[in-house]
């Protein structure tokens, strides 16, 4: 293994962002499914080779890019992506797991557009593990302009960032329908609540719902047509075909699969999910409008 190298895995949109951050202050490397004409452009086996990677490989793809590829050999991780394994309801670190071990292995979250941070625009983001020493080796490799913090509540970012992105979709849908400020910002208050509700029956702590990884990102994703999610609720709302949206998207949309997922695992856990219910009903074809009367009405 080459020693104190690192590398990014996954060279969308996020992954050439974090790419970018991470060449500030070392040299940092980029793999890819698709080759690419980029600096640092590498192949797979001498990405996997450094000590230190970065995976932003999308939720839905990530254990079957695992299987095939990864053999743990002391790397130290950090997982960029935001979303819950849709056909199993398994959070992300509950796939990593069988792979790395804990103390190796942290998750980013917090309000962090790529097309912003690759700007070098200032943005605050946790660095989420059960090792702070996992965390103390990172935090100095990013660039000044992305504050990092740390916490421990694994389970709590990844729930917050997997389900904000399915209440960024609702809140698409409300704006798109043109109901108003007041329906939105009803919409992404109760969004929080219902996160926090869902984070508990998995252990996840209520201050990471109030800080970066929660709030802080919900607000950002819900409120901009920056937003992937975002846009696949306005596109819903205009009454687009969910394939006509995602095609012209061109880019992962995790709130799509994660609304599946949250589905799922509301109806195992018997946990009230009323506006995750409402977006996978509307992903499944039911009208948006009658969808947000149900949910925005008394
Ligand atoms: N964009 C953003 O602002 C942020 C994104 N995220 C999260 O990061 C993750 C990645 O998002 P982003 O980079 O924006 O998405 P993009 O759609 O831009 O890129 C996803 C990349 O994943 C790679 N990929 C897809 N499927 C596979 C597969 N089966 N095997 C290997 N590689 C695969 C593709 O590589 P290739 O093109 O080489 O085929 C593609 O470039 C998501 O979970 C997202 O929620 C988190 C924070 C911010
Ligand atoms: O997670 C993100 C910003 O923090 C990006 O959100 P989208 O995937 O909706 O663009």
């Amino acid at each position: 293994m080459a020693e104190k190298s690192i590398a990014v895995i996954g060279a969308g949109k996020w992954g050439q962002a974090l790419h970018f951050a991470l060449s500030q202050n070392q040299k940092c490397l980029i793999t890819s499914r698709t080759k690419r004409d980029i600096k640092d452009f590498v192949d797979l086996q001498t990405a996997l080779d450094c000590e230190y990677l970065v995976i932003a490989i999308p939720a839905q793809e990530i254990r079957e890019w695992l299987q095939e590829n990864f053999v743990f050999s002391g790397q130290k991780i950090l997982v960029a992506a935001k979303g819950i394994e849709a056909s199993t309801g398994e959070f992300l670190n509950e796939i990593y797991e069988e792979f790395v071990p804990s103390k190796n292995i942290g998750f980013i979250s917090g309000p962090s557009f790529a097309s912003e941070v690759i700007q070098a625009l200032p943005a605050g983001i946790v660095i989420n593990s059960k090792s702070k020493k996992l965390y103390e080796k990172f935090a100095p490799m990013f660039p000044r302009f992305l504050k990092t913090y740390y916490s421990d509540d694994v389970v709590g970012a990844e729930i917050c960032g997997a389900y904000k992105n399915v209440i960024a979709i609702a809140s698409g849908i409300c704006q798109g329908l043109k109901l108003g400020n007041n329906a939105r910002a009803s919409l992404i208050s109760r969004g929080l609540v219902e996160m926090q509700r869902f984070g508990k029956e998995f252990g996840a702590k209520k201050d990471s719902f109030l800080g970066l990884s929660g709030a802080g990102d919900l607000f950002l994703t819900a409120s901009s047509e920056l937003s992937r999610n975002f846009r696949v609720g306005l596109g819903l709302a205009g009454g687009k075909k969910l394939e006509t949206i995602l095609e012209e998207l061109g880019e992962v949309a995790e709130g799509v699969k994660t609304s599946e997922a949250i589905f799922k695992l509301s109806k195992k856990y018997k946990i009230y999910t009323p506006i995750a219910k409402e977006v996978k009903l509307i992903l499944d074809g039911k009208n948006p409008h009658d969808s947000l009367k149900d949910l925005l009405r008394s």
